[in-house]
């Protein structure tokens, strides 16, 4: 073998870590590949995948996401199943209409997230996507947009105000700034289209996640356990933020997504579908028995790697280590932290 395998933990926890890479067939947040670490501890398995674009401190969050699952495990369940909507990212009019069939079809998803203001796009493109979207949901079906803080003001009332003929749930992080959220939905409130303002990375990456409460910014909290900091770390922000909360995930493997299954089966309430049905972005899997939606909802349960799925997709050795090398530093930072922390 001769491979050299990283280790993480400190003192007497020595996991095994090892590094998954998945194609992603269709370009989602900017990426066409899916790469993290995996480990098991006591409680179970862990996975550690920051976006490459997350760097130093930022990347502690998701360090003790990862050690919740392998060594503390998540809080009890109040449900045995979460609802779950697809998520189509920034494709054409046929492409978004076929997934969303699929969904409907297969999984029994009554909710779609569409991705708009992608970079290099247009609202054309927008309305299109979602006029599709919204074929293949049929009427009652839940259609809620997610612009990643992509419009300036001005653009995202112009935006939501169009997109809303095919009836939105919520439009998700239409601006960046928290200011612009909550002077948005003053102008949707006054021009009688109030589509309700989903905050989702003025909450995960934001110093203080509550500004959205104090500015009265949003009508809903998109939660994701790993920014968070785990599963009790995104439970208290949902109990303290006082907003209706959606659980989506980070494009995880279904190990990362297990955790975000457990916090949705946590909250207790649960009034929205949640983006956890995001497996379907990745080329493959590592698990053994994926999660895939069935009745519109994924099952509450463990996952366990799949030890011939993760050789097949096993990052490239010089990847590993230097994901390895971003653990340790990582470590190094929540250690000093912790101590800190004293
Ligand atoms: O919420 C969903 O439907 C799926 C997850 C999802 O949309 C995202 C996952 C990770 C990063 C983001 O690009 C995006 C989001 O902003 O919510
Ligand atoms: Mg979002």
């Amino acid at each position: 073998m001769g491979e050299t395998r990283g280790v993480t933990g400190g003192g007497q926890r020595r996991a095994e870590v090892r590094g998954y890479a998945l194609a992603m067939p269709v370009r989602f947040r900017g990426l066409t590949r899916r790469e993290g670490l995996l480990w098991r501890g006591a409680a179970g398995w862990a996975e550690w995948s920051p976006f490459l674009d997350y760097s130093g401190a930022e990347l502690v969050p998701w360090l003790r996401a990862a050690d919740e699952a392998a060594d503390r495990g998540w809080p009890a369940p109040v449900r045995d199943a979460v609802p779950v909507n697809c998520t189509v990212p920034a494709v054409g009019p046929e492409q978004a209409h076929a997934i969303v069939s699929r969904a409907v079809s297969g999984w029994g998803c009554r909710t779609a997230k569409v991705k708009v203001a992608e970079r290099g796009q247009a609202l054309a493109d927008d309305l299109a996507r979602c006029e599709a979207v919204r074929d293949a949901l049929g009427p009652d079906g839940h259609l809620r947009v997610d612009a990643n803080g992509g419009w300036e003001l001005d653009a995202a009332e112009a935006a939501v105000r169009a997109l809303d003929r095919y009836g939105l749930e919520y439009v998700e992080q239409p601006c960046w700034a928290v200011e612009d959220l909550a002077a948005l939905r003053v102008r949707l409130a006054r021009a009688g289209a109030p589509v309700p303002v989903a905050a989702d990375e003025s909450i995960r990456r934001a110093d203080d996640p509550y500004r959205v409460v104090a500015l009265d910014a949003a009508d809903v909290a998109v939660l994701k356990v790993a920014p968070l900091g785990g599963v009790h770390a995104a439970l208290e922000v949902a109990e303290r933020i006082g907003l209706p909360v959606v659980v989506s995930s980070a494009v995880e493997t279904s190990v990362g997504l297990a955790a975000g299954v457990a916090l949705a089966a946590a909250l207790s309430a649960l009034p929205y579908a949640c983006g956890l049905a995001t497996t379907s972005l990745l080329d493959g899997d590592v698990v053994i028995d994926p999660l895939v939606p069935a009745d519109g909802a994924l099952p509450v349960r463990a996952v366990e790697v799949d030890e011939g799925r993760l050789a097949q997709h096993r990052m490239a050795t010089a990847d590993e280590a230097s994901w390895s090398e971003r653990l340790a530093r990582t470590r190094a930072l929540d250690e000093a932290a912790g101590s800190g922390r004293g």
